[in-house]
């Protein structure tokens, strides 16, 4: 199942020629720097704008195939934009309903109940729009798309105008409609924290170009691409809340590189998360240390080192059980360390992770 996207878009003298086949699943960042054209590929696909000459397809339905051209609003998508675009004539409640209503009759409901329920919205039905906060606007935002019944929601940097703790409790809203309602997303962004939160699969665009695409960890972590080079680069790792250690105020993720140790997160045993883990906060040992305050400790097989500058290097390693290093992670070191410890890709090492932070 997936979305292919072949269109070359001309705007004046921008021009980005796409061709992409991306999963119809989970969550599909558009990532880059402004004026990279993540908005004109992110409106093709809705067909808000037409390139001639175009194929778009999600899963089996053609959306355009050169001048044959399903309509935007025949395309079962729904929009989130940066700032949120409510009536504000209708209180939060209307707003919903009136997205409910335009559903075309042949397409099954998502049922507006259970998306009050997961968006937490029950509080705020009778509100006008005027008195939400930003982030509560967007939360009515994407509750309205999802009232749609959309078989793709596409969003727009929905949190670029909200402050640091409005994007915190949003986020987990997002993950939500993503599994609970089991609707694909394609999210542009140009916030790494964002995507490194949110990403299944990772498109990264410069101006006029798509520079590579695949799921999100590779991509973090593929050392020709310019992530792994950015001072805050980490590696992400899939995990599920194990126990709680009360005791020590720890909680243990079971993952497939093995057992991680975190601060005590308030999460149900079974809860699915994502852990992030700083490339500067990780070192190299040749074996298992045992005196050491450190909790995160893996094995793995050196895969990559390059230069970060004059006296740093960055060493990608494929963490995991023997046979099956299944993780890549990054380890900003030292030049001199690296040579120290003769690491070179095939040697097999062991990493320390200072830090593991939930997402
Ligand atoms: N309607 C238009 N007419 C002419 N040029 C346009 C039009 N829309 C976009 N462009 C140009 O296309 C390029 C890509 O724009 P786009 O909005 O897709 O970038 P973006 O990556 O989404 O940027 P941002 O992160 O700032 O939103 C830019 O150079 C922009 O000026």
């Amino acid at each position: 199942m997936s979305i292919v996207i072949n269109v070359d878009i001309r705007r004046d003298d921008f021009y980005l020629p796409v061709a992409l086949t991306l999963p119809a699943s989970g969550v599909t960042a558009l990532f880059g720097p402004s004026g990279c054209g993540k908005t004109c590929l992110l409106r093709a696909l809705a067909g808000l704008d037409r390139y001639p000459e175009a194929h778009i397809s999600f899963q089996q339905t053609v959306w355009q195939d050169g001048r044959l051209c399903v309509p935007a609003h025949l395309r079962d998508t729904a929009m989130v934009f940066q700032q949120a675009d409510l009536f504000t004539h209708l209180d939060v409640a209307g707003n919903l309903q009136y997205a409910e209503r335009r559903v075309p009759s042949h397409r099954q409901k998502v049922p507006l109940q259970q998306i009050i329920d997961k968006l937490g919205l029950e509080p705020l039905l009778k509100r006008s729009v005027e008195q939400l906060s930003g982030g509560e606007r967007q939360r009515v935002s994407i509750a309205r798309a999802l009232c749609a019944s959309p078989r793709l929601l596409l969003m727009d940097e929905p949190l670029s105008g909200l402050d640091r703790d409005s994007k915190q409790r949003l986020l987990p809203y997002i993950e939500t409609v993503c599994r609970e309602f089991s609707v694909p997303i394609i999210y542009v962004s140009h916030a790494l924290d964002e995507v490194a939160r949110l990403a299944d699969h990772l498109v990264l665009l410069e101006r006029g170009q798509v520079i590579a695409d695949g799921p999100a960890s590779g991509m973090l972590t593929r050392l020709d691409l310019a992530l792994a080079h950015d001072h805050d680069a980490e590696s992400i790792i899939d995990a599920t809340v194990e126990s709680h250690d009360a005791q020590f105020g720890l909680s243990y993720l079971a993952s497939c590189i093995g057992r991680l140790t975190v601060t005590q997160a308030a999460l149900p045993v079974g809860t699915k998360v994502r852990v992030g883990i700083a490339a500067r906060d990780v070192s190299i040992t040749l074996t298992h240390q045992q005196q050491t305050s450190i909790l995160n400790i893996f094995p793995g097989v050196v895969e990559q080192i390059v230069e970060f500058n004059e006296s740093q290097v960055i060493v990608r390693v494929a963490a995991g059980p023997q046979s099956e290093y299944a993780v890549p992670l990054l380890a900003r070191l030292t030049r001199r360390s690296s040579e120290t410890l003769q690491l070179q890709p095939g040697k097999s090492v062991f990493v320390q992770a200072k830090s593991v932070a939930l997402l």
